[in-house]
């Protein structure tokens, strides 16, 4: 079926092209204009942001340049160009209705501090965990306990993506989340009382939590990956828009900044 913005862009066009509509010349380019800027606003793509964090050495950059090359169809950098991130990289693909803008942020100690100035402004989270570094799989955990921890991406959509499952010594999806449960054990018993209910929460979170298994390098995983985002930042939006209804506000509010103002405030993960 025709989605109905786009009929009734195309029932405009074609009233405006009809010979028999007989206006002058200036009401003429009037009214081209006038169609033209409604056919922009009524076909418009809605743009989401996404970050995308994780270790220094995760896999980050690898991920984000071959979504770009299975969506744009322009091959991304390949893995001997793409040296540590410092600052950032940006990659936009487009879907259906929607573009999906991404924000990979350098994941070295020094650079970290960064990420939490992207928190307001996205709509969803990828944290990215190396599942082949056994060695630094706690040092993961600690770093995404402070990105579960922040109060500003509490109700983002965030997934967790294994990355490097080509590699052999690559923990599975289920390997990860007994790791998680292992350091989060560890860190209750030797904080004892002084782990309190904020970390439970975020013990619970993490239980609630996807995880998919991915190799950048390969790109197994990756379109299903992409696929649970583009879903997860249209359900939010929804959800949203039945928020500001059940409060009371009209459609022009429904800006990209209020409705996450909205997720943040009303909407339930
Ligand atoms: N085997 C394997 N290696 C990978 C995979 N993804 C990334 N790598 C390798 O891991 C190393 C680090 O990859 P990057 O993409 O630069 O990591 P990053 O997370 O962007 O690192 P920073 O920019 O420092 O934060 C590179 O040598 C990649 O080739 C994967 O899926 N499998
Ligand atoms: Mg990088």
């Amino acid at each position: 079926m025709i989605p109905f913005k786009a009929q009734i862009a195309y029932i405009l066009i074609d009233a405006a092209t009809k010979p028999h509509l007989s206006f002058s010349t200036d009401s003429n380019v009037l009214m081209y204009h006038l169609l033209k800027g409604l056919h922009e606003y009524l076909t418009q793509k809605e743009e989401f942001s996404i970050i995308i964090l994780g270790l220094d050495g995760a896999g980050k950059t690898t991920f984000l340049e071959k979504v770009k090359s299975i969506y744009t169809g322009v091959p991304g950098l390949s893995p001997d160009q793409i040296g540590p991130t410092v600052g950032q990289n940006m990659g936009k693909i487009t879907l259906p209705s929607t573009i999906l803008q991404f924000f990979d942020l350098g994941g070295q100690t020094g650079i970290r501090n960064i990420w939490p100035k992207y928190y307001d402004d996205c709509h969803a989270v990828v944290f990215i965990i190396d599942a082949a570094d056994r060695e630094r799989l706690n040092e993961g955990w600690e770093v995404f306990d402070s990105v579960l921890s922040s109060p500003q991406i509490l109700h983002v959509p965030l997934l967790l993506l294994a990355n490097k499952q080509d590699a052999p010594e690559s923990l599975s999806v289920e390997e990860i989340r007994e790791s998680y449960e292992g350091w989060y054990q560890g860190k209750k018993d030797s904080a004892r009382r002084t782990y309190g209910e904020e970390a439970d929460r975020r013990h619970e979170r993490f239980a609630s939590l996807d995880v998919m298994g991915v190799s950048a390098l390969e790109g197994t995983g990756v379109n299903a990956a992409i696929d649970w985002l583009f879903i997860r930042v249209q359900n939010s939006r929804r959800k949203c828009a039945r928020s500001f209804s059940r409060f009371g506000l009209s459609a022009k509010y429904h800006s990209e900044r209020t409705l996450h103002e909205a997720e943040a405030v009303y909407c339930v993960d």
